[in-house]
C-alpha cells in the first residue's frame, strides 16, 4: 500500500520555466523520506504540489496520488478534504501556519471542529492535542496567542494542529531550521516519537542532511529540480554515489568536525 505516489511531477511557472522537472517518489504507512538539496532546487515546491498549494500561476503536471486521491488538477472542494486527514504540513516558520490574532486553543480546535467535534469534547482534544506535543501547562497555552509563546512552543503548537486530524502523511518542510540547536533536538525526538506512535508516513524537507539523516530512513537528492539520487540514509551518508551528493556529505563532515573541534577546546 502506499500513501503518496508521485509519478512524473513537473511544476512550472506561468510564464513555461521548469521548477520540479519529472519527480517519481512513493511512501507506504511508516516510511520516512528525507527530501534534500541547496536553497532553491525544488523541495518546498514539491510539498506544496502534494497537498495541492502551489503559488498562484504556478502548473503542476503528472499524478500526484495523496491516500488514492489525485491531487493533480483536483478541485478545491476535493482538495479541501485531503488537506488535514490525507496529509498535513508543518512550515519552517510555523507563524505561517498560525494566525496571530487567535488563541491557539481555537487553532487547534478548528480542523477538529471540521470533524465534527464540539462542547467538552472539543475542549479535551485541544488539550489532549497539547499534551501530546508534551507543552507544559497546556490550558495556558491554548489561552495564549502566538506572539506570547517562544518559537519551540509556537513549533509545537503547529505540530500539535498538524496532528489533530491524524493524518497517513506527515510533511515537515525545514519544521526546526528557525529553531536554536537545542530546541531543534528536543523537536526532532518528540517528531520521531509522534509519527513512530502512528506508523505516519513521513516527507522530511530540509538542506541539512545531518538533520534529515536524524528523522528520515531513505533520502531523494534533488538539484535543479530534478532527482539526482536516492536510497537508504546510511548509504547516502557513507557512499554518495553523485557528485553532487558527495558535496552535501563532504560540507555537512566539515561542519560536524569543525563543531566537534570547538567542542574539543
Ligand atoms: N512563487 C514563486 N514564483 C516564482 N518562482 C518561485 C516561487 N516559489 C519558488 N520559486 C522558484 O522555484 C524554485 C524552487 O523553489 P523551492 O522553494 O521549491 O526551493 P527549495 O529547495 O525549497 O529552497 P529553500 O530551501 O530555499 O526553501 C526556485 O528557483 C525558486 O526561486
Amino acid at each position: 500500500m502506499t500513501i503518496l505516489d508521485i509519478r512524473d511531477l513537473t511544476i512550472r511557472t506561468a510564464g513555461g520555466r521548469v521548477l520540479v522537472d519529472g519527480l517519481s517518489l512513493s511512501l507506504a504507512p511508516g516510511q520516512r523520506l528525507g527530501l534534500i538539496g541547496e536553497s532553491g532546487s525544488g523541495k518546498s515546491l514539491t510539498s506544496l504540489a502534494v497537498l495541492g498549494l502551489l503559488p498562484e500561476g504556478m502548473a503542476a503536471s503528472g499524478s500526484v496520488e495523496l491516500a488514492g486521491t489525485q491531487v493533480v488538477g483536483a478541485s478545491e472542494r476535493r482538495l479541501a478534504k485531503v488537506r488535514g486527514r490525507d496529509a498535513a504540513i508543518v512550515f519552517q516558520e510555523p507563524l505561517t501556519a498560525l494566525d496571530p490574532l487567535m488563541r491557539a486553543g481555537r487553532q487547534i480546535a478548528e480542523p477538529l471542529r471540521r470533524r465534527g467535534l464540539s462542547g467538552t469534547e472539543l475542549r479535551r482534544a485541544v488539550l489532549a492535542a497539547l499534551e501530546r506535543v508534551l507543552l507544559p501547562e497546556p490550558e495556558r497555552i491554548a489561552r495564549a496567542f502566538p506572539h506570547e509563546m517562544s518559537g519551540g512552543q509556537r513549533q509545537r503548537v503547529a505540530l500539535a494542529m498538524a496532528l489533530a486530524c491524524e493524518p497517513k502523511l506527515l510533511i515537515a518542510d525545514e519544521p526546526t531550521t528557525a529553531l536554536d540547536v537545542t530546541v531543534q533536538a528536543e523537536l526532532l525526538d518528540l517528531l520521531d516519537a509522534l509519527v513512530r506512535e502512528r506508523e505516519m508516513a513521513v516527507l522530511f524537507v530540509s538542506h541539512d542532511l545531518a538533520v534529515v539523516a536524524k528523522v528520515a530512513d531513505r533520502v531523494l537528492v534533488l538539484k535543479d529540480g530534478r532527482a539526482v539520487e536516492e536510497g537508504d540514509v546510511r548509504d547516502i551518508v557513507t557512499a554518495p554515489r553523485e557528485p553532487y551528493t558527495r558535496a552535501l556529505v563532504a560540507s555537512a563532515r566539515q561542519l560536524e568536525s569543525a563543531l566537534d573541534r570547538r567542542s574539543g577546546r
